[in-house]
């Protein structure tokens, strides 16, 4: 029996059998955007190509296991980690890439509202972009608003944070990537940020230092000009211990 398509009037298409992946970086080029590990690229993945991308991964990540020598027929508990792992790269720990933003309920400032608001700790899962190792941690944020500043939901902090961190980064662009996004967001006259957090990349492998962690802030607008809003800001996040 013949393979090709008859009776059906299908005709084979020009990009079949083309990896969606590579049709994503086509698109990706010809829009002249960056696909680092840290992008979000998903208005360039069309709808169902999350899925196929999955499988992509998935057949990827058995030829790991395989060079591995690991016996994926033969052994019950590795023969669906390829599936697994696609599954979790994909649709949870690296969400953030594919996906788009969650959507933002924004208020006005009716009150005019213009003191400080702190939100946090809100937990961070991140993993680095290096060894793809976890990165776990807390991070605060500090809001100055003034007459114009949207009210966002607070929860939205969380989501925000969810969105940025579920990809592979560095401690130091993750908080840039963020404060870009809430600057974008609620336009205030000043933002701040620090964040705390554990690689796993230094202390499950590498130099193997269990307790060292990293600490990082960026400050925007009112944040920087004025050392005393600063330290108030500083001053009002509560003992990290
Ligand atoms: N600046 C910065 N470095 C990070 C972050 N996460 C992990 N790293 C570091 O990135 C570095 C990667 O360095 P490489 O020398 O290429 O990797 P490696 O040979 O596996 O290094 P070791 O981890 O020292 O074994 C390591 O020193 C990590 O500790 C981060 O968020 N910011």
């Amino acid at each position: 029996m013949s393979d090709l398509p008859a009776a059906t009037g299908q005709r084979a298409m020009p990009d079949e059998g083309t990896p969606v992946s590579v049709k994503i970086r086509e698109r990706l080029a010809a829009a002249r955007r960056r696909c680092h590990a840290n992008d979000n690229i998903a208005e360039f993945i069309e709808p169902g190509e999350l899925e196929l991308l999955l499988d992509e991964v998935q057949a990827k990540m058995q030829g790991v296991l395989d060079s591995l020598v690991i016996d994926t027929d033969g052994d019950h508990n590795t023969r669906d980690t390829a599936r697994r792992v696609a599954k979790m790269y994909v649709n949870e720990v690296f969400k953030g890439r594919y996906v788009q933003p969650p959507p933002i309920t924004e208020f006005p400032n009716a009150e005019r509202l213009n003191e400080l608001m702190i939100v946090g700790p809100l937990t961070v899962r991140s993993a680095c972009s290096h060894h793809f190792c976890p990165v776990i941690g807390k991070i605060w944020i500090g809001i100055l608003p003034n007459e114009h500043t949207n009210v966002i939901g607070l929860s939205k902090y969380a989501r925000l944070v969810d969105w940025v961190m579920g990809r592979p980064q560095i401690q130091e662009e993750a908080v840039v990537q963020l404060a870009d996004l809430i600057m974008e967001k609620t336009q205030p006259d000043g933002l701040a940020i620090v964040m705390e957090a554990s690689h796993f990349c230094m202390s499950w492998r590498g130099v193997r230092e269990m307790d060292g962690k990293m600490l990082n802030s960026v400050m925007r607008g009112a944040f920087l000009t004025d050392p005393t809003l600063r330290r108030e800001f500083l001053s009002l996040i509560p003992s990290r211990n």
